[in-house]
């Protein structure tokens, strides 16, 4: 992995690298001179008490320390633009893998976890890349220019002021093993926070209508208190080398006190040379403290640099072929051939066996109750999943053969979820066509019925959105995304038609704006309206992920099955309220009636009662 880093991450930058190298020799080198200077100040200034040497003496130490500033400004900018680079590559090379994941993953890796990898694991490592170049330059220069010195004093006392430390290795080891642990931990914790605070904000809504403002501040603080318990171990374990170090410095400074001290008052050595060697002593152990302690700080960049990378190696379950070819649509016939399919991490199969088929250019309608797995359908067409057995076929051609941006570039999809992004409403519109004209947009607008209340906005489409939308009405938002869809014009449509509370004026304008959108183009729309079943080409009933029933409207009622009992609990309302008798039909049969009575009595076995699951 390190080599990794210094491979892929820190070879570009190079030439920044030996500017900043150069800027640690200046400091290590300035270092050394200052205890070369404590010899002239305590022989010539103290001892000797020369007049004439004091103003020189004191010009060269401020040139000494001017050059010393200057180095580690120099030094301390270049690492930060090295470290910060790379933290950048990383982040982006990170959201590029992201974008292209299939969507299977982002089911069981929550967004807080993924941001908290973006942030937090990526600044660690930067941390970490920073502070060992910068020890491993600056600090182990200083320390060997100043060791230098030391022995360049006198080697005996150079030796005998050392000779303890290398007994602090051991521990460095084990310490830096512990810290790498314990950091990996808490940056797993730390992604668990942020999951925990993106879910409550989120969630905000639900939060306050349930009051659950105690509970979602509770969660928080086990949270956050686990963070802390984590960040407090790895606080003592990494400073438990404080101690071993103050007490080898101690010995160090202890024995050459005695023995140096010795040889001043026996008149063998000078005062300014004893204090040159006591003032490198002092200065170098600083950086051997912080070079102790550079193995914790890389251990901890590893232990971050195994979670990004994990993230940045991973191969996509779902790629496209090397053969892959674009998708020519003939038609625009969408077809599933005996398509079974399993969710990850689930015994079930959510489809067994679906033979299905969207005739071009008509509407096909899926219904079913809750779980049948109508979205799961949808999942496969654009081919966000892939088939355990069977195919799905557009035009003939199995999608697994095409080009996924082919694929995609012919599908519209209009799902019950609306996906706004804190944008423009212009912006908005244009998603999936950002190169779309002013008048492309407007007209787009206008045939989803969505102009009016654009222009009645304070910047009309030049309007905020706020985020997921939050600015708009739940129908104005639905507009906004059917025009989106109407705007790329593509030949297949996805539609799962909203059951969401609207109000009867908002939910016909929506209804009329879909209306606009499906002509011509092949539609498979999981349907919750009398009207999309009724002029439906056909109508595939799902149950438990099998296709139970199949035929047109009248086809099916006659047949009094599956559909009989579903059109009866799921349109009766849509057919009392003006829907011209139909749900009256069928709503004879007994068994029907019965079971609507049943299901109002328990809203939340109803099949329309959706959550969404796309
Ligand atoms: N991402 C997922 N991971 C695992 N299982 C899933 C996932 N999505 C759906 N399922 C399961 O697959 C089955 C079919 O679900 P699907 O969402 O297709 O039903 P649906 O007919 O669209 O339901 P609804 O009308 O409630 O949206 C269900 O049993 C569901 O629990």
């Amino acid at each position: 992995m390190v080599s990794r880093l210094v491979r892929t991450y820190l070879r570009p930058h190079l030439g920044r690298l030996i500017a900043a190298i150069a800027c640690m020799v200046v400091a290590a080198g300035t270092t050394a001179a200052f205890t070369q200077l404590m010899k002239p100040i305590i022989q010539e200034i103290f001892v000797n008490k020369n007049p004439a040497m004091l103003w020189p003496i004191a010009f060269m130490t401020l040139l000494v320390f001017l050059a010393r500033g200057l180095a580690s400004y120099g030094q301390a900018v270049l690492m930060s633009h090295i470290g910060l680079a790379i933290m950048a590559r990383i982040q982006t090379e990170m959201f590029h893998r992201l974008m292209h994941t299939e969507l299977g993953f982002f089911n069981s890796n929550s967004p807080g976890q993924l941001v908290s990898r973006f942030v937090n694991d990526v600044q660690m490592m930067r941390n970490s890349v920073a502070e060992t170049l910068t020890g491993l330059g600056k600090h182990a220069l200083t320390l060997v220019a100043l060791v230098g010195v030391m022995f360049y004093e006198d080697w005996l006392l150079a030796t005998v002021a050392f000779i303890a430390f290398p007994t602090a290795v051991l521990p460095i080891v084990r310490i830096g093993k512990k810290m790498r642990k314990v950091s990996g931990r808490t940056q797993q914790h730390l992604g668990d926070l942020t999951t925990t605070l993106d879910e409550a904000f989120q969630g905000m809504r639900s939060v306050k209508a349930y009051g659950m403002e105690e509970r979602e501040t509770e969660r928080a603080e086990s949270s956050i208190g686990r963070v802390f318990k984590l960040m407090l171990k790895a606080a003592r374990v990494q400073n438990v080398l404080t101690p071993v170090m103050e007490v080898l410095g101690g010995l160090a400074i202890v024995a050459v006190l005695i023995y140096g001290g010795n040889q001043v008052i026996s008149g063998e050595k000078q005062a300014g040379a004893f204090f040159a060697f006591i003032t490198a002593l002092l200065l170098a152990y600083e950086p051997l403290k912080r070079l102790a302690k550079l193995n914790n700080q890389l251990q901890r960049g590893l232990a971050a640099a195994q979670r990004v990378f994990s993230l940045i190696d991973r191969q996509p379950t779902l790629q496209e072929r090397p053969d892959a070819r674009p998708l020519r649509l003939t038609a625009g016939e969408v077809e599933l051939d005996d398509v079974s399919f399993r969710y990850a991490n689930t015994e079930e199969k959510a489809l067994h066996g679906v033979r299905l088929r969207a005739p071009a250019g008509k509407t096909c309608a899926l219904v079913g109750a809750s779980g049948a797995g109508k979205s799961t359908v949808f999942n496969l067409i654009p081919r966000f999943y892939d088939v355990e057995d069977g195919a799905v076929r557009i035009d003939g051609q199995d999608v697994r053969d095409l080009t996924v941006a082919s694929l995609r570039s012919q599908l519209a999809v209009v799902s019950q979820e609306v996906m706004l992004f804190d944008a423009t409403v212009r912006e908005n519109i244009a998603y999936g066509r950002p190169d779309a004209s002013e008048r492309d947009v407007v007209q787009a607008a206008e045939a989803s019925g969505a102009a009016d209340f654009i222009a009645a906005l304070p910047d009309g489409y030049d309007t905020h959105v706020g985020p997921r939308g939050a600015r708009l009405s739940g129908g104005q938002r639905q507009r906004v995304a059917i025009a989106r869809a109407m705007l790329k014009d593509a030949p297949i449509l996805l539609l799962d038609e909203a059951t969401s509370a609207l109000d009867t004026e908002s939910e016909r304008k929506v209804q009329n704006a879909l209306a606009t959108l499906m002509r011509g183009r092949t539609a498979i729309v999981i349907a919750h309206r009398l009207s999309t079943v009724r002029d439906a080409e056909v109508i595939y009933v799902l149950d438990k992920g099998r296709v139970v029933e199949s035929g047109d409207h009248n086809e099916l009622l006659a047949k009094r099955g599956a559909y009989a009992r579903l059109y009866a609990m799921q349109f009766a309302t849509d057919g009392s309220s003006g829907a011209g008798g139909a749900a009256a039909e069928t709503a004879a049969d007994e068994t029907a009636a019965d079971e609507t009575a049943e299901q109002e009595s328990d809203p939340a076995a109803a099949p329309t009662n959706k959550t969404a699951s796309a």
